[in-house]
């Protein structure tokens, strides 16, 4: 709230003349006016009066006793330091004007208390009228002499010399606030208690005898009282502190008449109320910025009391005797300044620190109690061993599963909730300070030059090594194949073209499709590796050494066959043979060879598509060796193109796997067809014989006959040896290949 400084004047009771005064209102505000006359001893003659007006709160004539000043000045003051608002009363006056009468009293008699033990008495009733509030009392007692503070309730010096009390030392706290160092606040509990203390420190104020003043302080004395409230259950407490200030007298140095150590201590007692005036001029210019605290220690002191946080009152003592007008008059002078400060009084509460701890307590207890009562289980703050294990083994879990979109602990628990964040945490630290640690000592073994990923012991680095040299294995076993295959394809030409030359009448094979030379598996789409397998058989040398004698015989049966039994064999196989499993199997054998053919070509595509993924693998190892930039992105594409890469790994592994069955099928069906072909011949063979030897007449030449005899005879040893060597390319198996040749040179011979 803002306040407006309030003064009051009181008149000191005199016996001696005094000077010409009058107490008075103007329009109901009180005034004291002083009528001088002028002097004759200015020289010439005057009789004009001059007239000093002043106004105040309230004027106190000489007859108005303590009890009254007290109700009137200092109650209104005690009552809101009660309310937790700061307070100051300072009398100020020159010396023996009663400024110690009014602050602390006389000695006299029990109704010359003045302001403090009464202000003491009316605390202490006052707490009594308020059973609900808790007020604690501190009270402090410093005197300032020649600009030192002393501590006036040392109880270790009572009655001492000044200069042996301790010194009381002003600094200034980071919020300009003033603190007073080695000022001892004494806690009282009771108004006799308190009143001990006061007059403690009323015997520890010095005195000093001057001309003026046998009994006059030449010290500024500040008693403040230490007020703290708390009403029950509250948390805020209410601090205030009321200053009872008794200044030195404020006479002029020059009126003293006093020398030596004396008049030092008269220059201090001016400067500090010369600065005490300097901040109440500055106090109320309204445009003046800076006030001049600090230029003593008694404003210093003040600070709060004078434009600040309080609510503060001023007692002007008088002397109105004549020879003291003058002194009067500066006071009144001094007063009015003072009155228009205007200070901001505010409500000094704060939260208990102490008791907002306590509470804070209680309120953790409740909620501890009532998570007991919700999880039904009792919490300690630290999770148990188990408990930690527990999480560990859940984050692990959550994160090695493709499944588990969250993780969660039931029944709920923060501290178990944090310690799965810290785990996931470290988890992923750890990641990337590996993967760091792996990309950099690649790259340092790069440009070392020896970029052996098997050598930096990473694990990832090893599998990929692994994979490369599978797919490079792969490419030399596809290329072993592929060469296997042109070498037969080769083989087959050759022979092909030994039988045009050859021109072999053999009866049907003119119309039957010639399954072993147009066999899919022949086409450059077909892998390599179906050709011949592990055939080795690098049979052109024996077939070589087989051809000769067969071609010479082709060429002896050739000229054997007649037109007529080529016509014969025709008719046969239209009309009498049975080639239903003759035409079975070349059915078999179409289909199986169809589905050859496009298996064939998905395993080329598969082959190049592993030849894709390996060089986008060897891309991405270059790229993460050179990179410490985009390290997850780079690992990432690097697994999925991994992933794909043993994929279709898996799936041409498949594709192979059906492929070799498809060959053993098709091998298989081959050797029933032959067989079924060799059975059609034999068939014939039978029928033309009985055919012929049922005639008996044959048209044909003895010669001819003989010819087609012997031509059908061998036939047979000749297409069977075609059909064994066949079966022989197709199983791969050489010692076949020579078994069949020996036979047939066999049946050649006996023939
Ligand atoms: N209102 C009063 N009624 C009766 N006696 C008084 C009154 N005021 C002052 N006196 C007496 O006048 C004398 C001087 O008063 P006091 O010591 O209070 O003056 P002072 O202003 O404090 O002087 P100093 O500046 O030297 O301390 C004392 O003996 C005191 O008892």
């Amino acid at each position: 709230m803002k306040y407006s400084i309030k003064i009051f004047a009181r008149i000191r009771p005199t016996k001696k003349a005094t000077g010409s005064y009058e107490i008075g209102t103007d329009e109901d505000t009180p005034k004291l006016t002083f009528i001088i006359p002028r002097l004759a001893s200015d020289g010439y003659v005057n009789n004009k009066k001059e007239v000093f007006t002043f106004k105040f709160t309230e004027v106190f004539g000489d007859e108005v006793k303590q009890d009254q000043i007290f109700d009137t000045v200092a109650r209104p003051v005690i009552e809101n330091c009660l309310e937790g608002y700061n307070g100051t009363i300072f009398a100020y006056g020159q010396t023996n004007s009663g400024k110690t009468f009014t602050i602390t009293g006389g000695a006299e008699r029990y109704s010359d208390r003045g302001i403090i033990p009464r202000t003491l008495s009316y605390l202490f009733q006052q707490y009594l009228k308020s059973p609900g509030t808790v007020f604690t009392t501190q009270v402090s007692y410093l005197e300032i002499y020649n600009e030192n503070g002393y501590d006036l309730l040392d109880p270790k010096h009572e009655a001492s010399k000044l200069e042996d009390l301790p010194r009381v030392a002003l600094f200034e706290g980071s919020n300009g606030e003033i603190h007073l160092k080695n000022l001892s606040m004494h806690s009282v509990t009771s108004e006799e208690e308190a009143l001990n203390w006061l007059f403690l420190g009323d015997t520890n104020r010095m005195i000093a005898e001057t001309p003026m003043n046998m009994a006059s302080t030449r010290s500024h004395c500040i008693f403040t009282i230490h007020v703290t409230s708390r009403e029950s259950g509250a948390d805020t407490i209410r601090k205030s502190k009321l200053h009872l200030v008794d200044l030195a007298g404020s006479e002029r140095i020059g009126k003293t008449g006093v020398g030596g150590a004396l008049l030092t201590e008269a220059k201090y007692i001016n400067l500090s109320l010369h600065s005490l005036e300097q901040v109440i001029v500055a106090l109320s210019e309204k445009s003046r910025s800076h006030i001049p605290y600090r230029n003593s220690m008694m404003t210093s002191v003040l600070r709060d009391s004078l434009g600040g946080n309080c609510m503060t009152s001023m007692i002007a003592t008088l002397s109105i005797e004549k020879t003291n007008i003058e002194e009067s008059i500066s006071t009144c002078r001094f007063s009015q300044r003072v009155a228009l400060i205007k200070n901001e009084a505010l409500l000094n509460e704060e939260v208990d620190p102490s008791l907002m701890v306590a509470r804070l307590q209680q309120r953790v207890e409740e909620l501890k109690q009532e998570l007991v009562l919700a999880t039904g289980e009792e919490r300690t703050d630290e999770l148990t061993d188990e408990e930690k294990s527990s999480v560990r083994s859940s984050v692990t879990e959550f994160i090695e599963s493709k499944e588990m979109s969250y993780l969660s602990f039931n029944p709920p628990d923060m501290r178990k909730i944090q310690l799965a964040f810290q785990i996931l945490k470290e988890t992923i630290l750890t990641e990337r300070q590996s993967e760091k640690d792996s990309s950099s000592h690649l790259l340092k073994k790069e440009r070392e030059g020896e970029g052996d990923s098997n050598s930096t012991g990473n694990v990832s680095n090893v599998e990929m090594k692994r994979l490369q040299d599978m797919v490079h294995q792969r490419d030399e076993e596809l290329n072993a194949l592929l060469k296997m295959f042109k070498q037969e394809k080769k083989l087959v030409a050759e022979r092909e073209k030994l039988l045009k030359e050859h021109s072999i009448q053999w009866t049907e094979r003119p119309k039957s499709p010639r399954l072993g030379r147009t066999s899919p598996l022949s086409t450059s789409s077909v892998p390599s590796n179906l050709a011949t397998p592990s055939s080795t058989v690098t049979t052109p040398p024996s077939v070589t050494s087989v051809a000769t004698p067969i071609n010479d015989k082709r060429a002896l049966i050739r000229a054997e066959l007649s037109k007529a039994r080529q016509l014969a064999f025709d008719n046969y196989r239209r009309n009498i043979a049975d080639t239903a499993l003759l035409d079975q199997h070349k059915d078999t054998l179409k289909k199986k060879y169809s589905e050859a053919k496009d298996l064939g070509e998905q395993v080329n595509k598969s082959r190049l598509h592993i030849n894709q993924l390996k060089t986008k693998l060897d891309k991405l190892k270059l790229t993460r060796g050179l990179q410490d930039n985009h390290q997850e992105d780079v690992s990432v594409s690097e697994e999925n193109t991994r992933t794909a890469l043993e994929e279709e790994k898996t799936e041409f592994k498949k594709m192979y796997t059906r492929l070799k069955e498809l060959k053993t099928e098709i091998e298989h069906v081959q050797h029933l067809l032959e067989r079924a072909k060799v059975q059609l011949q034999r068939d014939f063979d039978h029928w033309w014989t009985t055919q012929n030897s049922s005639s008996n007449s044959s048209s044909s030449s003895p010669m001819a006959s003989h010819e087609e005899g012997e031509s059908l005879k061998l036939v047979k040893p000749v297409s069977e040896t075609i059909s064994l060597v066949r079966d022989t390319r197709a199983n791969d198996d050489i010692v076949a290949f020579y078994k069949a040749r020996q036979k047939m040179t066999q049946k050649l011979s006996s023939k």
